[in-house]
């Protein structure tokens, strides 16, 4: 018998402990269908057994008036008795196998999944569904598990790979973050999820109607867009070199046009350099750090970086990073020494999966540690040797690992969207003989990202259909930019008769990125694209 297709983008689980007060279920539940719900869970703990088959029966009910299947959660013998579309099994209850000789056919059976582990077993067990997570923390529900964040979401996709098994993320998911969750989970494989499932967001919501549009349009807006990493080489034609060139140039022109706000958490070895760098481009430095102000920062500026260069404040990159991602704007990341110390390798883990970089920077040392590659070392936050032996391949898949674009610095930087790779062969050795030379790189780049973002935003109708894109503009071309101006920059201060060595390199540097044109970087960018 064939199953039934179910549309599992917008999957709500209820729970009546959740309403506010006043509010009744089944009003609720159908403003909930009203806003878009496409499948919904019946999920009862502690009522007893006549008043959870009442409940699933008049769900049932009001769902078949939306069209909208109904599965049970744990109670066979409630979808039995009420002729449910499937049931849901946790790692706990009925065996897959079991619950299937008891049903009817063509019953939809899910299985809640924690690790890749489970979705082989759950798998070979024959579920139609898993749901995946925890994505983050919640109320709703004691997570037993890790929370695995987008990343570990994307693990677990992965292993579905080949097969027709569905996949909904589950726990802590809200419109705010809907998106960083569908984006960040994307497998390197390019393996999506299927759908969201959300429970307090809606339940508890005084509008469910409100709540559940304000989610499908987000579900909807990310399943239309054909874009799914932060550059735009995917839908267009391929990179050109010569593109490039002139298209660094036009951001540089947008960031002195837009002089967009560049939020910066960064060490306090660079603060002052780095502010510096930043008007000296043409943008407008902000470095603040405390958690409270994230949500108002994140409405006005152009793009953040972190720069855990000397971390004080995780708190504040955590906020920081998470309203960015609600806000769209991009986010460069620099876990500056993070090989380090275990405390820098666990925070740079945390920040990973607790919002969504755009761009991520480091030295061959610095991402060695990101990607667990023992291939280079680290001496503090020095890289040690003569770096990876294919930095294009370890680029590439690094940057499909992370979603994000990837900027490996070095002698040879090296900028990769996971598909397209660019080697570019700028700047000057006193660059490492300055400290905070790496941090300066990735304040450009956020500077080029906020320029681009920015730019884009601008061209965008008013009234434009939402485009389900986390961060608009061309972050791979923004991201050489960043690079390009800093190293650039430094090759021309560097030829100065008045530079004598690396103290007086660094007013001379800040001087000429100032001075910096469109033209200086098409003409000097040593740019290939391997
Ligand atoms: N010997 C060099 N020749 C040319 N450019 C260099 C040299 N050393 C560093 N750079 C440039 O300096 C910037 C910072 O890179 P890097 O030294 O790797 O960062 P970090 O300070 O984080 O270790 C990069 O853009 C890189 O191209
Ligand atoms: C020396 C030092 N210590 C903590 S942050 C920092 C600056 C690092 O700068 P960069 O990574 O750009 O060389």
């Amino acid at each position: 018998m064939t199953k039934k297709e179910f549309d599992y983008s917008l999957y709500l689980v209820t729970g009546r402990d959740l309403l506010p007060p006043a509010k009744d279920y089944l009003e609720s539940l159908e403003e909930a269908l009203k806003g878009g719900v496409t499948l919904v869970q019946v999920r009862e703990k502690t009522a007893d057994t006549g008043e959870i088959l009442d409940v699933a029966r008049k769900t049932k009910e009001l769902c078949d008036k939306y069209d909208v299947p109904v599965i049970i959660d744990d109670r066979i013998d409630i979808a039995l008795a009420m002729g449910a579309d499937g049931v849901h099994l946790g790692q706990t209850d009925m065996p897959v196998p079991i619950a299937r000789a008891l049903l009817p056919p063509d019953t939809v059976i899910g299985k809640t999944c924690n690790t890749p582990e489970h979705v082989r077993v759950a798998i070979s067990e024959g579920a139609d569904y898993v749901g995946v997570g925890p994505v983050r923390g919640t109320q709703t529900k004691k997570v037993k598990h890790p929370v695995v964040g987008p990343r570990g979401i994307g693990e677990m996709l992965q292993v579905l790979d080949g097969t027709d098994v569905k996949a909904v993320a589950i726990a802590g998911i809200n419109s705010t973050n809907v998106l960083h969750c569908l984006w960040g989970s994307v497998s390197p494989t390019g393996h999506q999820l299927d759908g969201v499932a959300v429970v307090s967001d809606i339940m508890a919501s005084q509008d469910p109607y409100a709540s559940s549009k304000r989610l499908s349009d987000a579900i909807k807006a990310f399943y239309r867009s054909p874009l799914r990493t932060f550059s735009q080489g995917l839908s267009t034609a391929p990179y050109k070199v010569e593109g490039i060139k002139t298209a660094v140039g036009s951001i540089l022109r947008s960031v002195k046009q837009f002089s967009p706000l560049v939020h910066q958490i960064t060490n306090n070895v660079v603060t002052n350099q780095s502010a510096n760098a930043t008007l000296a481009l043409g943008a407008s430095p902000i470095m603040a750090t405390a958690p409270e102000e994230m949500a108002d920062l994140s409405k006005v500026t152009g793009a953040l970086l972190v720069n855990f260069g000397t971390i004080q404040n995780l708190d504040g990159m955590l906020e920081a990073g998470r309203n960015t991602n609600i806000n769209r704007k991009p986010i460069v990341f620099d876990p500056v020494g993070v090989g380090a110390t275990a405390y820098r390798r666990e925070s740079a883990q945390g920040l990973l999966s607790a919002w969504q970089a755009t761009v991520l920077k480091g030295n061959a040392g610095e991402l060695a540690a990101i990607a667990n590659s023992s291939e280079v070392q680290a001496k503090g936050v020095d890289s040690l040797g003569q770096g990876f032996a294919d930095p294009a391949s370890f680029v590439r898949k690094l940057a499909r690992q992370h979603r994000c674009i990837v900027v490996l610095t070095g002698v040879t930087d090296w900028v990769s969207d996971g598909h397209a790779v660019a080697r570019l062969s700028n700047g000057h050795a006193l660059l490492g003989e300055i400290t905070g030379s790496g941090c300066m790189v990735g304040t450009a780049v956020a500077t080029f990202c906020a320029g681009a973002s920015t730019a884009a935003a601008a061209g965008r109708a008013a009234d434009a259909e939402d485009d389900g894109m986390l961060v608009r503009g061309d972050m791979f071309v923004a991201a050489i930019g960043g690079v390009l101006a800093i190293t650039i920059a430094a090759e021309i201060a560097a030829a100065r008769e008045d530079v004598k060595g690396s103290g007086t390199f660094l007013p001379a540097l800040i001087d000429e990125l100032g001075k910096l044109t469109a033209e200086d970087l098409a003409s000097r960018a040593n740019i290939a694209l391997v």
